[in-house]
């Protein structure tokens, strides 16, 4: 799903006014009806108090909409108005004389900290205060209420965006910012619910399509995509009856050192799961029985030296390398390194010591070749790439970093962004049991073996995120997330498939 801009949204609201020939009052009413059905879906007319707090724009004409709706199913409501101006939209104030005409229950106007109503625990909150209209930071009596709302401890449903959340930047520290448990957002997600700085405002996401013109949202330049099932539905590619093992891909794993074997074994164990051919791991000595006993399917070749990896196999002929996972830092590693980089032309995937080696090695980074994927978590992209003053300077100087020397990044995290060129695609999938030592190596060898059975290295990193994140979400299932472990991740990857797969075989019965 495209991730759109507020002027593109606000653009896309004008042209499908003028197009689907309604009123700009209309649009508000088939928005904010959707937010009253989510809402009434899950309460079914339960007799919890709700309180509505309304801005004066757009977005509190929205809350208003919400308002009169849940009043007519006999909810108990009672609505505030943050009233720090005279300037109300015209569409908000359409809403409050419609909403004065159905109930004697009048919303309640505040102008200052002494209007500020008592909110409990056992209060639900709908912040409508402000949406993608906030053009600067929420200040005096308001920002008060916005913390005052933080700090009850009720539950909080933001609509469009939490209040004081901007959709471009980071909030300041100690802005007034509402933490939204949930948020209905219209349309198209909005960059900041991703953001790790920023992500934890909108609480769990749900966007609702209001119907604004497909032609327009389609139109619209945007290099950010969320990634869900149906993209990862496009980009998977079926296993095709008449086909071998040389089909699959012919990959070589490269890492480990002593005492970080089980690296290299989770990531082949990965490749192998998610359907490489034939796989082969090249680490030192010391690991030749763990492989072989651990992961009969795999084949080792073993570096001469007992405990790190001092030379690369070069003329091997792998479809794909990956490099990096468990290796060390060691001299000796560093040239190995240089070798496997100087006698690899296809496009590789570098992880973990791999991208450390690099980071301290900067003229190695020119011997990559193009198309690589690069793997690091935010500590390891750090050391590439250098300080950043927050998530959009990140963005920003890993999307450099990809135009310099034509490789894809990842930015691995609780929703890890995959970066190439200027196209930036925000995964959807995976949850905090995958927090543990071992799930980055296994996503390195899903990631290859997808390169190995020749899916472009942008879709097989973007595929293969999907796919691990929805593997360790099938793990977590089975055992709570507490005790997935990153074998558990690596042993689900089919199941992961069969669901990407299965819905697509559904989908193409459907259509037939
Ligand atoms: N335009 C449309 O047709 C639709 C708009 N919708 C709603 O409209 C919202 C956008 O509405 P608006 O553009 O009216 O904007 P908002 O309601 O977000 O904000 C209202 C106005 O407050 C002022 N403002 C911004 N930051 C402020 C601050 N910190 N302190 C004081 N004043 C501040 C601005 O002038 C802004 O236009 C969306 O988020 C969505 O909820 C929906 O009803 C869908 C349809
Ligand atoms: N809270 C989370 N939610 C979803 N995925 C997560 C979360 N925390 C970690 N992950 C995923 O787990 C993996 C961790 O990788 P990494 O930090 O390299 O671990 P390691 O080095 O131990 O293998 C990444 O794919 C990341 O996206
Ligand atoms: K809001």
């Amino acid at each position: 799903m495209k991730i759109l801009t507020a002027d593109q949204l606000s653009e896309a609201d004008k042209i499908t006014i003028q197009k689907q020939g309604i009123t700009s009052e209309e649009l508000m009413e088939r928005a904010a009806t959707l937010v009253f059905e989510e809402i009434h879906k899950r309460l079914e007319g339960a007799p919890i108090p709700i309180k509505i707090f309304c801005g004066i724009g757009n977005n509190g004409g929205d809350g208003l909409v919400v308002a009169r709706h849940l009043i007519q199913h006999k909810y108990d409501v009672q609505v505030f108005i943050v009233n720090y101006s005279d300037k109300r939209s015209d569409d908000f104030l359409a809403n409050y004389e419609k909403l004065k005409k159905i109930t004697r229950n009048w919303p309640i106007s505040i102008k200052g900290e002494d209007d500020f109503p008592e909110i409990g625990t056992g209060d639900f909150v709908i912040d409508a205060i402000f949406g993608i209209g906030l053009n600067r930071p929420i200040e005096s009596w308001m920002g008060k209420l916005v913390k005052t709302i933080n700090k009850s401890g009720a539950f909080v449903l933001a609509v469009d965006m939490p209040s004081g959340l901007f959709s471009d930047r980071v909030p300041e520290k100690d802005a007034a910012v509402i933490n939204a448990s949930y948020t209905l957002s219209f349309q198209t997600p909005k960059l900041v619910f991703y953001l790790p700085q920023t992500m934890d405002y909108a609480g769990e996401v749900e966007i609702l399509d209001i119907g604004l013109d497909r032609q327009c949202i389609s139109e619209s330049k945007s290099g950010i995509f969320l990634i869900e099932d149906e993209e990862a539905r496009m980009f998977y590619k079926e296993r095709k009856k008449n086909s071998h093992k040389g089909d699959y891909g012919n990959v070589l794993i490269s890492g480990g050192s002593y005492g970080k074997i089980g690296s290299v074994l989770l990531s082949a164990t990965a490749a192998l799961r998610t359907g490489t051919g034939l796989c082969t791991l090249y680490v030192p000595k010391c690991g030749y029985q763990i492989i072989q006993s651990g992961l009969p399917e795999a084949m080792v070749l073993t570096d001469e030296n007992e405990e790190i990896i001092t030379n690369f196999p070069e003329g091997f002929g792998a479809d794909v390398n990956c490099f990096g996972m468990g290796v060390g830092k060691a001299k000796q590693t560093v040239e190995a390194m240089e070798k496997f980089l100087r006698s690899v032309e296809k496009p590789v995937v570098i992880d973990a010591d791999g991208l450390n080696i690099l980071s301290k090695n900067n003229e190695l980074l020119k011997l990559i070749p193009e198309n690589s994927v690069l793997t690091p978590h935010p500590g390891e992209l750090k050391r590439l790439i250098g300080e950043w003053k927050d998530d959009f300077e990140k963005l920003e100087k890993t999307k450099e970093f990809s135009k310099e020397y034509k490789v894809t990044l990842l930015i691995k995290g609780a929703h890890t962004f995959i970066i190439s060129d200027d196209e930036i695609y925000i995964n959807s999938t995976g949850n905090p049991g995958m927090a543990t030592a071992g799930s980055g190596d296994v996503l390195s060898g899903v990631i290859t073996s997808l390169i190995g059975q020749k899916y472009n290295p942008v879709t097989a990193a973007v595929l293969g995120v999907y796919a691990h994140g929805l593997s360790g979400d099938i793990a977590a299932s089975k055992l709570g997330m507490e005790s997935v472990l990153a074998g558990d991740i690596a042993k689900n990857m089919g199941k992961a498939f069969k669901l990407i797969s299965e819905d697509f075989s559904g989908y193409e019965a459907e259509s037939q």
